[in-house]
């Protein structure tokens, strides 16, 4: 048998079942397998047995006195990512396992238990266990996410940051670009030196050289003293370049001599100065389509895109939803001093899994945040979401499994049915949550954005049921 999570030589299983004889039945065969039980009766013994020891697998059943089983696989998914979950079904309830496999459980045997498919099972899960031992944590700031298209790019950055190739990154807005091109950095042997994230569209293309290449004094009108620039800054490190279609033509040429030479000529220099420079990109454009146009270099794009990476759209793992979403609160909570971490209730759970999040898990950060301030502390309610007017899509993740699908603009998904009272109401709505983030919910600010006295604002955050 191999060796265990908890570090002996005999796997740790725990076992959840309020009915005693099964629990008796799963254990004499676990221990027939060389493998050691706990046993818990309810959600409450499993939750302490799981603070107390590190286990290899656990099988739980579905209907427990203080809750069910799939709760006990989102709690297991957020946070003992690692360990793999199975769960017990009544016969024929194809529901609730396709349920338990959506939260996380890697498997589910039903009821009655056949003994044959229960060892198999514990095998699967041990092997499971050894395969993720191998895999690092995924630590606070790190990539979230189950689905396989999530756990494939968690490998695939730990093998990019072994490499010096250049990297591009394509996917929607809000899918995580930035955040595997910081990932590739930290994990690099460049990691000690900097990273430096650069959004292209928001340089102006007068100042794109100097901003790039650095300048000398006088070199320029307002060229006081000399500058270095983002390549100098990143000397050693990794320059992110985000939303590189959005280079002017002119500067492509630039790019594409620097990466070349592995040298830049900053603005009035004579000479070049070396640079050691990884360089990552990212775009949500199809820069194939732009060389085709003729707006993206073909040269450029045979340069930055040796290795392409793909960051798939959130609807495209929706499983994946709860976990994060748990993940996300527990550190919003952290960053502004919360000590109690308020319980999506059921109802904001369902409507997130039939979202399609078409700004991907920045949206969903976005829209946990604004629910924290709206919530009454203890539970998030479909209500504090904020999404009355999004029409539900009727089985979002399962039409969705093309993680490349086109994305729909937002609008569509927004109830455009409804008369033109609804429509200003729901503009005005979002003028005042816009204003109300914008001013970190600071409703005298956000007031004075909006052209409206404190008063107004109050009386229009009532009345639109913002609050
Ligand atoms: N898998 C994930 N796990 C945890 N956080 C994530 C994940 N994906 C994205 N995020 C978070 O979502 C937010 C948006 O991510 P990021 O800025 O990297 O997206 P992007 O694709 O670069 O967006 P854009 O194209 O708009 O620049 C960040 O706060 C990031 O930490």
């Amino acid at each position: 048998m191999s060796k265990s999570a908890s570090g002996t030589s005999a796997p740790l299983a725990l076992i959840v079942d309020d009915e005693s004889d099964i629990r008796e039945l799963l254990e004499i065969t676990l221990s027939r397998m060389g493998i050691k039980c706990c046993a818990a009766a309810d959600l409450a013994e499993a939750r302490q047995w799981l603070k107390e020891r590190t286990f290899d697998f656990c099988i739980t059943d579905m209907r427990l006195p203080d809750g069910n089983g799939i709760d006990l696989v989102r709690l297991v998914q957020s946070e003992h990512s690692r360990l793999p979950i199975a769960v017990i079904t009544a016969h024929g309830n194809a529901q609730a396992a396709v349920e338990s496999l959506k939260a996380g459980a890697f498997d589910f045997v039903s009821k009655p238990v056949d003994l044959r498919v229960l060892r198999k099972l514990v095998e699967t899960a041990l092997q499971m266990g050894e395969a993720a031992a191998s895999e690092p944590e995924v630590k606070d700031g790190g990539l979230l996410g189950a689905h396989e298209s999530v756990v494939k790019l968690r490998q695939l950055i730990e093998r990019l940051a072994r490499s010096q190739a250049p990297v591009h990154i394509h996917g929607e807005s809000g899918t995580g670009k930035e955040l595997v091109a910081r990932l590739i950095h930290d994990q690099s042997p460049r990691a000690a030196a900097p990273f430096v994230p650069v959004n292209c569209g928001a340089i102006p293309s007068e100042l794109m050289e100097s901003e790039f290449f650095g300048h000398l004094k006088g070199s320029f009108t307002g060229a006081m003293r000399d500058k270095g620039g983002l390549f100098q800054a990143a000397e050693g490190g990794t320059l992110f370049l985000d939303e590189i279609a959005d280079l002017p033509l002119h500067m492509q040429v630039k790019l594409l001599r620097a990466i070349q030479e592995r040298a830049i000529r900053p603005v009035g220099a004579e000479a070049e100065i070396h640079v050691n420079v990884r360089l990552i990109s990212a775009t949500h454009k199809n820069l194939v389509d732009l060389v085709a146009r003729g707006a993206f270099r073909q040269d450029l794009y045979y340069r930055v895109n040796v290795i392409e990476v793909r960051t798939p759209p959130l609807r495209s793992r929706g499983a994946d939803i709860p976990m994060l979403a748990d993940h996300m609160l527990v550190r919003l909570c952290k960053a502004t001093g919360v000590a109690k971490v308020p319980k999506l209730d059921e109802g904001a759970q369902r409507l997130l899994l039939s979202y399609e999040f078409p700004g991907n898990v920045r949206e969903l950060e976005n829209m946990l945040e604004r629910a924290l301030t709206l919530c009454d502390g203890e539970v998030i309610s479909a209500d504090d979401l904020q999404l009355r007017n999004i029409a539900p899509v009727s089985d979002a993740h399962a039409a969705v499994s093309d993680p490349h699908a086109a994305t729909p603009a937002p609008s569509a998904a927004v109830n455009t049915a409804s008369g033109l009272d609804d429509r200003v109401e729901e503009l005005e709505r979002q003028a005042i949550r816009d204003a109300l983030e914008k001013t970190r919910y600071n409703k005298t600010k956000a007031a004075a954005l909006l052209g409206l006295t404190f008063r107004q604002l109050r009386y229009k955050v009532k009345k639109l049921n913002l609050e």
